[in-house]
């Protein structure tokens, strides 16, 4: 997924660079060369458009593109660990490990090796012993780690103006060398001062941080919105007040069902799992809360939809607005639609669901492998829609999950004549407007708002 866009930004700011994007996934490759590319995100289609064929290419041939370039970077997936020592916290680094041996076996000139992957700290250093112990003779490698920190939904616009590039590398000769060659393809567009170089290790250990950092401003809001619900404060506006703060901030605050997407759980529980391993239990008590508190958010939303509904949800209708795990993008991974649908299955409601950019096999792939939803329950269960209002006719209620402005703009007077009354609105994103939705008709519901006060 990440990948894609950061290349894609490289080629087209360095137009005399060949840059090329191997994978050993044939169909990820094919649809990067075809007409529509495998991800959705916003200004990707175009500057791939632009750049494919002239300076960046897709490719499964790893080898050739091995042995022909001067720079690699290694951005292959490192998921939590499923099984074995570390299992449901640890990075697994198999991806790694195998994209490094085949560099060493592949190599005939010497490289530069960039740790892209979000990976624990020290990684590096296997990395290195891997490529020492297999290397050709006369051929050397220098490792850099150069987290990657774009978001999807606004990977473009981060890539082109980061708030900083990170290059940590060691302080051998060479390894200021190698930290130079990739600043300097950098400095094309951004600006010196936003290039930063740090140790290796800091540069790894840093990524984990700021993953959690901004995980834990989430978890920290989601949590006084329980309290604003309980107590007759608006989350939105402490949220509102608190980053008024200059030493607060007011980004990252926005109250939600959960946070979702591949990079925040997977990367808490990896930094957990570090310091587990470093024997520092307090300090891996104190990550683990941030996915804690995010498990109850979405438990605790699903419980109040269930209330809501007079306490059971069997044989009613309700539909899904958004299975992405934010907007803007077509990535569905850890996104809290699936927690949530999941819950209703297992209370036997049916649930409708519409989302502009997600495809209904991805959405049937994520509930029947990544929820405990079986094939003859998505079958007699779910419903995909193509659009919002057919999503929502002769439901019970509308759940929002996925913040797309979509969503903010839809006829609500005409979806709600098409519903079961009374008819209900939970808005786990805060987008809607409670007031206008209450004139028509709807009893709403919107996280960290109680609807009493
Ligand atoms: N998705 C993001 O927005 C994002 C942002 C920052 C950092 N990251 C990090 O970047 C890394 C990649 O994330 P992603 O979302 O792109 O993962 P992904 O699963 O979408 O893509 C990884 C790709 O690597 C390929 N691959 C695996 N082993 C390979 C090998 N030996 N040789 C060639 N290709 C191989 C896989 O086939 C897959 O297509 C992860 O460590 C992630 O934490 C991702
Ligand atoms: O105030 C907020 C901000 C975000 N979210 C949710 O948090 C999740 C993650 O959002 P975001 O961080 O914008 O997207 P990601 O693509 O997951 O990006 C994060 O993870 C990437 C992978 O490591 C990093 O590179 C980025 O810097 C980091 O922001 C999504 O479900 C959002 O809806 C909230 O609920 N409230």
């Amino acid at each position: 997924m990440s990948s894609g866009p950061t290349c894609a930004v490289i080629a087209s700011k360095c137009p005399d660079i060949k840059v090329t994007i191997v994978d050993i996934n044939q169909a990820r490759i094919d649809a990067w060369n075809s007409d529509k590319i495998p991800i959705y995100e916003p200004g990707l289609e175009e500057l791939v458009f632009a750049q494919r064929g002239k300076n960046l290419f897709f490719s499964s041939d790893v080898d050739a593109a091995i042995l022909e370039s001067d720079l690699i970077f290694v951005s292959v997936n490192t998921p939590t660990k499923k099984g074995g020592i570390g299992k449901g916290f640890a990075a697994d680094l198999a991806y790694v490990e195998a994209a490094t041996r085949r560099i060493a076996l592949v190599a005939q000139s010497s490289k530069v090796i960039i740790e892209k992957s979000t990976v624990p700290c020290r990684t590096a250093e296997s990395m290195r012993k891997i490529l020492d112990a297999n290397h050709r003779p006369g051929v050397t490698f220098d490792i850099l780690s150069n987290p990657e920190f774009l978001a999807e939904g606004t990977a473009i616009k981060d890539l082109f103006a980061p708030d900083r590039v990170l290059i940590g590398h060691l302080p051998s000769e060479t390894g200021v060398k190698a930290m130079q060659a990739l600043s300097s393809v950098y400095a094309r567009w951004v600006p010196q001062e936003r290039i930063v170089t740090t140790r290796l290790w800091s540069s790894e250990l840093t990524k984990l941080a700021s993953n959690a950092l901004l995980a834990q401003r989430i978890s920290s809001i989601n949590a006084l919105s329980a309290i604003c619900e309980a107590t007759g404060a608006d989350v939105d506006e402490v949220s509102y007040a608190c980053g008024l703060d200059s030493r607060i901030g007011p980004k990252f605050l926005k109250a939600s069902v959960g946070f979702g997407g591949s990079c925040f759980q997977k990367d808490i529980l990896n930094l957990v799992y570090l310091s587990r391993s470093l024997h520092l239990p307090e300090v891996a008590d104190y990550w683990e809360q941030v996915v804690i508190m995010n498990d109850y958010q979405k438990r605790r939303f699903g419980e109040q939809i269930v209330r809501e509904l007079f306490n059971t949800i069997t044989g009613k209708k309700i539909c899904v607005y958004g299975f992405a795990f934010k907007k803007d993008t077509g990535d569905t991974r850890e996104s809290a639609a699936i927690a949530l649908i999941e819950a209703f299955v297992k209370e036997n409601a049916n649930v409708q669901i519409y989302d502009p950019q997600v495809e209904a096999s991805q959405i049937h792939y994520d509930l029947t492998h990544e929820a405990d939803i079986t094939d003859a329950q998505y079958e007699k269960l779910i419903t995909v829609h193509k659009n919002a209002y057919t999503a929502a006719e002769s439901s019970d209620a509308i759940v929002v999950v996925t913040e797309w402005d979509e969503f903010k703009t839809l006829d609500y007077k005409k979806i709600y004549g098409t519903m079961k009354k009374p008819a209900c609105i939970f808005d786990g994103r805060l987008i809607l407007k409670p007031e206008a939705l209450r004139e028509i008709g709807f009893k709403v519901t919107t996280i960290g708002k109680a609807a009493t006060f």
